[in-house]
């Protein structure tokens, strides 16, 4: 398969009044069509500015972006992002969200009832059809977030780009929701980047995690290659050997950075004091942990 996404030797270096920040430095990443990638990784370490940079809303200092052999240098839609706070139009109904972001890009290629059905399909492969005339203060958090998802699969983007999509999310609608992002992506093949905190979810989405170290100038630390059958079932992986060695390295990379933020490991004098500590894996009290509470 051949490389779609090509983020390229990324820095990134803010402006502050104290002087330049560094953010990101040497941000390397090839992501091949139809890849699900998640960014994990603590708090502020700079996975925001990833996407914000492949979305083509922050230019990078050094490097950048290619898409399909071309660089990225503004936002386009085909980078469709989904936010954490979905982000509809509250006066706009599910169907008219929708219809902005489809007249945008398809506005002159598709005629009206072309697009009408493009915009129905859309909401129904979402499971939001029953509810396409409501308004967004009428429906609920996930219901909302189905829309926002609905509005960027409508754009047919090349890439989907996820900042926590799932964050604000009760543990119940949120398992719903990464089981119908599975199913949409078997369906359509989708080239997906999505950060989250939760290293479950990362698991049980992804084909590949990109561990990132802590910040300033934070950069990936390790990839992890996903190997797990798909169509994935989230019970069935809850007994599952390597699901559950995938899920022990995440939390294991991640427990080590939080406890050293900016020593890679190999260099590392306390390796004792390291040892007695105790295993990332011991951490069985919840069932969906995340980077904030796994340190
Ligand atoms: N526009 C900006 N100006 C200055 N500093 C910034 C700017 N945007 C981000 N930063 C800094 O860059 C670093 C990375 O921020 P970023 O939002 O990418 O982290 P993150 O990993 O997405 O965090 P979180 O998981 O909390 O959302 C942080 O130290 C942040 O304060």
């Amino acid at each position: 398969m051949s490389v779609l996404l090509d983020i390229s030797h990324i820095d990134m270096e803010f402006p502050t009044p104290k002087g330049p920040f560094t953010a990101l430095r040497d941000v390397d990443l090839k992501i091949q069509q139809g890849e699900f990638v998640s960014l994990i990784g603590h708090s502020g370490c700079g996975k925001s500015t990833v996407l914000n940079v492949v979305a083509g809303l922050y230019q990078a200092t050094r490097g950048g972006v290619i898409l399909n052999g071309k660089e990225v240098t503004e936002p386009g839609p085909e980078r469709a992002v989904v936010f954490q706070n979905h982000s509809l139009l509250p006066w706009l109904t599910a169907y008219e969200n929708v219809e902005l972001a489809v007249k945008q890009v398809f506005g002159k290629s598709k005629s009206k009832g072309e697009m009408r059905q493009w915009i129905e399909h859309n909401l129904e492969l979402v499971h939001m059809g029953h509810a396409m005339h409501k308004r967004p203060g009428e429906i609920s958090g996930g219901m909302k977030q189905r829309v926002g998802i609905a509005r960027a699969l409508a754009m047919q983007p090349k890439v989907l780009l996820m900042d926590e999509p799932f964050g604000a999310l009760d543990a119940l609608t949120r398992a719903h929701m990464q089981d119908s992002l599975m199913e949409i992506q078997a369906e359509l093949n989708n080239t997906v980047i999505m950060i989250t905190h939760d290293v479950d979810e990362a698991v049980l989405l992804s084909d590949r995690i990109v561990m990132m170290t802590n910040g300033p100038a934070a950069t990936i630390g390790e990839i992890l290659s996903v190997d797990l059958e798909r169509p994935r079932h989230r019970l069935e992986l809850a007994d599952d050997q390597l699901y559950n060695k995938y899920r022990a390295k995440v939390l294991k990379f991640l427990h080590e950075r939080h406890s050293k933020p900016d020593v890679p490991t190999s260099k590392r004098k306390d390796k004792k004091a390291e040892a007695a500590r105790p295993a990332a894996t011991q951490h069985t009290a919840s069932e969906t942990e995340t980077v904030d509470n796994a340190a």
